[in-house]
């Protein structure tokens, strides 16, 4: 006999865990089904959280080395990698123990755990048992992408093993150009590592404004990171001592690294789950559509977060703010609860950081033509006044209209990770370059040139 639900998600991540709370606080009968030990997903424990904790390692390494600069007489000590990596993974185990031992049971969730595959659009099968609901969230998320087609590759890897390494690399190459080869590769580099960024021709952070590539690429090229940006990569070996030597197409080699970290991009977890059996299809790039409410195209079955056919909205708090939605739409009575994918603020944990929210000047100009005006500045910020390795700070503010609208807001520099969620709300209702402008400045911070703009 198998047990029946009114909701069951695959995947106990950000989405899958949010929609089975939201869910069973309007009374719904739910369970989520994970493959894995952990719950949390990949943002608790392969992502965001494990990430930050080395980003905010590495804001350290170089406030140790600004400490001089202020007249501090300290050393830059040297990073007992082993104890922060310990640390971090202790911090990690209190919140997945946390999901198991208090989360689920708390909020009356059922655990099921194994891995899940469609019977049919109510039924999935678990280890051998049968579960059927009205209703089935797939949540599966994503994994990183490792090349199958370049010799060697399966000598580096992904920002999953990044997260497994219990000694620091002392030279590692980053393959990539987006969020997580940026994030990883600026943590290594302050941490000490010699660090090399392998990409293919393109620009780095593609779709991103063009001022706040310029800036980061500027930063991270004068903190140290050695940019390959023609690295056509044909084979990776691994020699006698272990070290790695990377093959470029052109001949030339880069060798004796300790780790090779691709960061090309991730594939979603769709394979097995058999969609073939509730004949649901998958997008280009293995992602399933949906429409604005999260439904596929099988009634009753829906799909949230990483796995979902949109760009640029694989983030935790788009999956966690999806699944709530349709929880109490499904549940709660709120019949056109669905989440607006428009204006999503998003964070890239760079040295310095990156904040950005709607549209970039390019894409702005791409859509509304003529009628786009832009307001930008680039500075120091005033804590560098003394410091010898300057980052520069770089805003703009992408403006559409006579009341000139804003349709685009994105800072880089010190500060900008806590400053954007405010700014984010305003844009979000509507401000204008001329609300920005009657807000009286707070002085003397980084964010009061967001509303001094010329
Ligand atoms: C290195 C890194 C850093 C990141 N940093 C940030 C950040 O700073 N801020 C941010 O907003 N986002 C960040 N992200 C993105 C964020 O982690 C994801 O957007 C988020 O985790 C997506 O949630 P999800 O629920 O869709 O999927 P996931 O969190 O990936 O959860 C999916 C779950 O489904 C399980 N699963 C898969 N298949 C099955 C199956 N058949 N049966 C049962 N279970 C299954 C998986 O084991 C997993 O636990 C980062 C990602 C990475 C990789
Ligand atoms: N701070 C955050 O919020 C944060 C941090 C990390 C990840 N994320 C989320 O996770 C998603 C996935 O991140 P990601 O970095 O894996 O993907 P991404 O799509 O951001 O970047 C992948 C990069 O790899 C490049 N690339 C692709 N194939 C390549 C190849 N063969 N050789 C060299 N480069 C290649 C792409 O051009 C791109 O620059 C992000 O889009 C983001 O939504 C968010």
């Amino acid at each position: 006999m198998s047990q029946h639900y009114d909701l069951i998600a695959i995947g106990a991540g950000s989405g899958g865990l949010s929609v089975v709370e939201k869910a069973a606080k309007h009374g719904a009968k739910c369970a989520v089904v994970e493959v894995n030990d952990d719950l949390g997903g990949t943002c608790v424990n392969r992502g965001c959280v494990p990430k930050k904790v080395m980003w905010f390692a590495a804001n350290l390494a170089h406030a140790q080395h600004d400490a001089q600069d202020y007249g501090f007489a300290t050393v830059p000590g040297k990073l007992d990698w082993g104890k922060l990596v310990n640390k971090r993974d202790n911090m990690i185990g209190g919140i997945t123990d946390w999901y198991m031992d208090s989360f689920l049971s708390e909020a009356g969730i059922d655990l099921i755990q194994g891995q899940a595959r469609f019977v049919d659009a109510k039924t999935l099968e678990v280890n051998g048992e049968t579960y059927t609901a009205d209703h089935i969230v797939i949540s599966t998320g994503g994994r990183p992408i490792v090349p199958t087609d370049i010799p060697g590759a399966e000598h580096g890897i992904s920002s999953d093993g990044f997260f497994e390494l219990d000694e620091q690399p002392a030279k590692v190459a980053v393959v990539g150009g987006g969020y997580i080869a940026l994030e990883l590769a600026g943590v290594l580099n302050a941490l000490g590592s010699e660090t090399h960024m392998l990409h293919q021709g393109f620009p780095v952070l593609i779709g991103f404004d063009s001022l706040m590539q310029k800036t980061l690429r500027t930063q991270m090229e004068h903190d140290g990171i050695v940019f390959n940006d023609t690295a056509k990569i044909a084979s990776v070996e691994k020699q006698a001592d272990g070290k790695l030597t990377v093959n470029y197409a052109d001949g030339s080699t880069l060798s004796d690294l300790d780790q090779l970290l691709w960061a090309i991009g991730r594939k979603t977890n769709t394979d097995d789950i058999g969609l073939e059996n509730i004949g649901l299809p998958l997008a280009p790039g293995g992602f399933i559509d949906v429409n604005e409410y999260q439904e596929t195209s099988v009634p009753g079955v829906y799909a949230i977060g990483d796995i979902i056919n949109k760009r640029g909205v694989q983030l935790t708090p788009v999956a966690i703010a999806a699944g709530r939605r349709l929880g109490d739409r499904l549940f709660g009575g709120m019949k056109d609860r669905k989440l607006d994918y428009s204006l999503i603020p998003t964070v890239m944990f760079t040295h310095p950081p990156i904040g950005t929210i709607g549209l970039s000047e390019e894409a702005a100009r791409e859509k509304y033509g003529d009628a786009v005006k832009v307001y930008s500045t680039e500075f120091t910020p005033m804590y560098y006044s003394f410091v010898k390795h300057k980052a520069k700070t770089a805003m703009k503010l992408v403006v559409v209209g006579e009341d000139e609208k804003i349709v685009g807001c994105h800072a880089i520099g010190l500060g900008v990770d806590e400053m954007m969620q405010g700014f984010a709300v305003a844009i979000r209702m509507g401000a204008t370059k001329q609300d920005f402008d009657d807000t009286i400045a707070i002085h003397p911070v980084s964010a009061e040139e967001m509303v001094t703009m010329k």
